[in-house]
């Protein structure tokens, strides 16, 4: 992938796709059973944000939360890849933002009703930049961290992950053609917590890469 900015994930990402509780601690925080097979949802990449743009609370929402993930942009055009080639198909990675509005969640959760508001908002998803494949060695062993307010949330690593980056392409391929430019979140450590008007995030992948992003009630 030839550009390092965002906006080519807007150019080329036809889609975001986005992994659920792929971290245990994460499901058992939230009181959710430990998935035996990935918990996969979309989002549209009109939710994305850069730095320097606040992420604002969406209509009716009072517990907005952060989740912090890694973001694996989508290299080359693959459907039903096998899980070892799946490597083959990263182009590269950037720090995401998976806000979710968790009393929206909720409240779509207990109704049996899709995420799709409590996650797809504008300013959802906020975005750092895109960081080169061979800049990370191991994907797969990344501290994964987020402050709010200087105060450390989440501090996790990727070698916790329930679903491995190579399992995750391959099983969402099998349904639907990932393409070049495709974003996969691979979902949250633990740690993810309500958000007010003012409050500044400070997120990043060990000293690889860090965002900053302010949140705006108003
Ligand atoms: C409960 C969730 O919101 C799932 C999710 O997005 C995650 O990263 O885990
Ligand atoms: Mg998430």
């Amino acid at each position: 992938m030839a550009s390092n900015r965002l906006a080519q994930f807007r150019v080329f990402g036809k889609k975001i796709v986005a992994v659920g509780r792929n971290y245990k601690a994460h499901a058992e925080e939230l009181g959710n059973k430990v998935p035996e097979k990935p918990i996969i949802f979309t989002k549209p990449t009109t939710s994305y944000l850069s730095q320097g743009h606040p992420i604002k609370f969406p209509p009716g929402c009072n517990d907005l939360h952060h989740e912090v993930e890694l973001g694996i942009v989508v290299g080359k055009k693959g459907y039903q890849i096998p899980e070892e080639k799946a490597k083959e198909y990263i182009g590269g990675y950037f720090v995401a933002l998976d806000m979710t509005a968790r009393d929206l969640q909720l409240d779509a959760k207990k109704n049996g009703h899709p995420w799709t508001l409590s996650k797809g908002w504008d300013t959802s998803t906020p975005a750092g930049e895109f960081i080169e494949k061979d800049k990370i060695t191991n994907p797969q062993n990344l501290q994964i961290w987020l402050k709010v307010n200087g105060e450390m949330r989440q501090n996790g690593n990727t070698a916790d992950m329930i679903f491995s980056i190579s399992y995750l392409i391959s099983f969402i391929s099998k349904y639907m053609t990932l393409e070049e430019g495709d974003v996969i979140l691979t979902g949250t450590p633990s740690g993810v917590g309500g958000l007010k008007g003012g409050d500044v995030i400070e997120a990043g992948i060990g000293d690889v890469a860090k965002i900053t992003f302010s949140v705006d009630k108003s």
